[in-house]
Order: C-alpha cells, then sequence, then structure tokens
C-alpha cells in the first residue's frame, strides 16, 4: 500500500498494525454528548478506552496511559480545570496529548478555554473544523454551536499559522482534511459526505487522532495515518461494505464497524489521496 507520505515511508498497514500491537491505553476527558462513541471507537480501532475525568484520580490515570485526549465539548467550570490537570499528567509523563476546541469561537468563554488549553499545555496534535481552527488563530471564523459555517479558502495557510502558533500538529477537518506543521502541509482526500451528517464524527476524529499518535512515534505520522484510516472508514461505510444503511442514523451504525474492520478489509488505493501542498 502506497506510503502515507513518500517523505517518510510509512505506510497505512504499518499503521495499522503499530496500533494493534501497541493496544494503547487512551484516557479521554470529553463531552457527555458523544462520549459513549469516542470509547467504543477506541476500542474499535485496537486501543483500550478508559474515560476518567475525576479530578482526584485522572492525573494518575493519565500517567499511566500511553494517550490523552481532552475535548471541550460540554467543558464545565470544573471540566476546566480537570482538563488541565491531564493535560498537565501527560506533559509530565510524556503521554502524547490530543486537543479537540470543540466550539471555539463560538462564545467568548469556549474561547477562553481554547486558548487556555493550547497556551498552558505542550499540545501534541490539534483537531477541529474549518471554523475552530481559524477561530483559534484570531482569524475571522463562523462557529455555529459546534458546526463550521462559511467558507475558509486559506485553509490549508491557517492550519500552518497554528501550528505555528500552538507548536502542535494540526488536522483541521472537513470536506478536505489538512495536516499540518509549522513547515508543512497535507491536503488529506479520504472520507465521504455522510460523516457530516453524524454528531461525534469530530469528536471520534479526535480520538482516533489519539490512538494513531499514541501507537506511533511521530506525531505527523499518528496524525496523517489517522485522519487517512478515518477517512477511509468512512468512505467503506458509505460504500456499503460494512451494510446497508438508510440515513445518518444507520449510517453511524456502519461506519463504526468499518472503523472496527478496516484493518480486515480491502481499502481503496492512497495514491493521489495526500497530496503535500506548497503554503507561503
Ligand atoms: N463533506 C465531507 N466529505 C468528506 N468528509 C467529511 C465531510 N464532512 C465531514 N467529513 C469528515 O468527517 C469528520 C468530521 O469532520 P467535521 O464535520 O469537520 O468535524 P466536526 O464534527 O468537529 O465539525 C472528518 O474526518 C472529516 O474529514
Ligand atoms: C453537539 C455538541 N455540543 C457540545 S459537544 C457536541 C458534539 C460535537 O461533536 P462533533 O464535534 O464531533 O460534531
Ligand atoms: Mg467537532
Amino acid at each position: 500500500m502506497s506510503s502515507l507520505d513518500a517523505d517518510r515511508g510509512i505506510t497505512l498497514d504499518d499503521a495499522l498494525t503499530a496500533v494493534a500491537d501497541a493496544q494503547p491505553l487512551v484516557n479521554s476527558v470529553t463531552n457527555d454528548v458523544t462520549i459513549n462513541d469516542v470509547a467504543n471507537i477506541t476500542l474499535h480501532w485496537g486501543g483500550l478506552p478508559v474515560m476518567s475525568d475525576d479530578e482526584r484520580e485522572v492525573g494518575d490515570m493519565v500517567a499511566i496511559a500511553d494517550g490523552c485526549l481532552l475535548n471541550m465539548g460540554t467543558v464545565s467550570e470544573s471540566g476546566e480545570e480537570t482538563m488541565l490537570t491531564a493535560g498537565m499528567a501527560a506533559n509530565d509523563h510524556g503521554v502524547p496529548l490530543v486537543v479537540d476546541p470543540v466550539g471555539v469561537g463560538a462564545t467568548p468563554t469556549r474561547t477562553r478555554v481554547a486558548d487556555r488549553l493550547v497556551t498552558d499545555l505542550d499540545v501534541d496534535v490539534l483537531n477541529g473544523n474549518y471554523g475552530e481552527i481559524s477561530a483559534l488563530v484570531g482569524e475571522h471564523a463562523e462557529v455555529r454551536g459546534v458546526e463550521s459555517i462559511g467558507e475558509y479558502a486559506e485553509i490549508a495557510a491557517t492550519a500552518v499559522e497554528c501550528a505555528r502558533q500552538t507548536g502542535a500538529v494540526v488536522v483541521a477537518s472537513g470536506e478536505t482534511d489538512i495536516v499540518a506543521t509549522e513547515a508543512a502541509a497535507f491536503e488529506v482526500q479520504a472520507g465521504h459526505s455522510m460523516m457530516g451528517e453524524v454528531v461525534g464524527t469530530g469528536c471520534m476524529l479526535g480520538v482516533t487522532l489519539t490512538v494513531f499518535a499514541a501507537a506511533l512515534d511521530d506525531p505527523l505520522d499518528g496524525a496523517l495515518a489517522g485522519t487517512v484510516a478515518y477517512g477511509l472508514a468512512g468512505e467503506l461505510a458509505a460504500d456499503g461494505a460494512f451494510g446497508d444503511y438508510h440515513g445518518p442514523a444507520s449510517y453511524r451504525i456502519s461506519f463504526l464497524d468499518a472503523a472496527a474492520g478496516l484493518a480486515g478489509a480491502e481499502t481503496p488505493a492512497l495514491s493521489g489521496r495526500i497530496e503535500r501542498i506548497e503554503v507561503r
């Protein structure tokens, strides 16, 4: 199977095998809306989910974990402090840290919490939709609730700027996903429009990135592999490879099955799906 990136020589099969071998324990401090899907897709990829979010134990749980996700979808005042406790434990113990700044830009509170997370913590991977990533770097963005509204013609440059400001690998999700570091940007053509019809596909992407970042040594490899694997699962589900569906609710089930079955499935060729792009 073709390499995820010619310079790095890692294939999707390598990544899927690394996840299966590592069986990473991933602690997700995440929102109440999609927490069960986040837990299940962690398991479906080959990871071990735990959703510890109590201030008295979260630091200890993250210390023994292989990856940590902070998703601020329904973050409360106490939850904000717990996220900092978890994130600092990840940093102290060298545990890969992924942040999903859900709804940043929609309200001043969300913007403040997101800024605090990316400022006070050393984040390995950041994932958000186009609006969230644009809001995070202070550019014009329309985030309605948690949905990205409007057009973002310069999203690749914005993602690179976000990587520069935060030091993280940035995944800006949408019809075309952008994976960016401060020095490089990749367009990833994988996924299906049905994924945009299901609440939780951004949250599940965040924990997918955490699983792959935990299993691979380099956050960029983890972000590229996780983004590609996730999109391919979306395509296979949409193609009916994991059962017929009749709308977004049944599609969601097929999608979860596709994530669980991707390693054993005949996946579409990757050639041309991942393109390194020039960003000034
Ligand atoms: N129209 C689309 N075509 C292909 N993939 C999509 C589309 N909309 C969303 N996705 C995929 O669904 C996942 C969630 O993306 P997005 O909807 O941007 O996140 P969020 O749910 O946080 O707003 C990503 O993997 C993205 O690639
Ligand atoms: C609707 C909603 N409200 C707070 S968190 C959440 C789920 C967001 O999920 P995603 O970012 O995957 O769309
Ligand atoms: Mg989201």
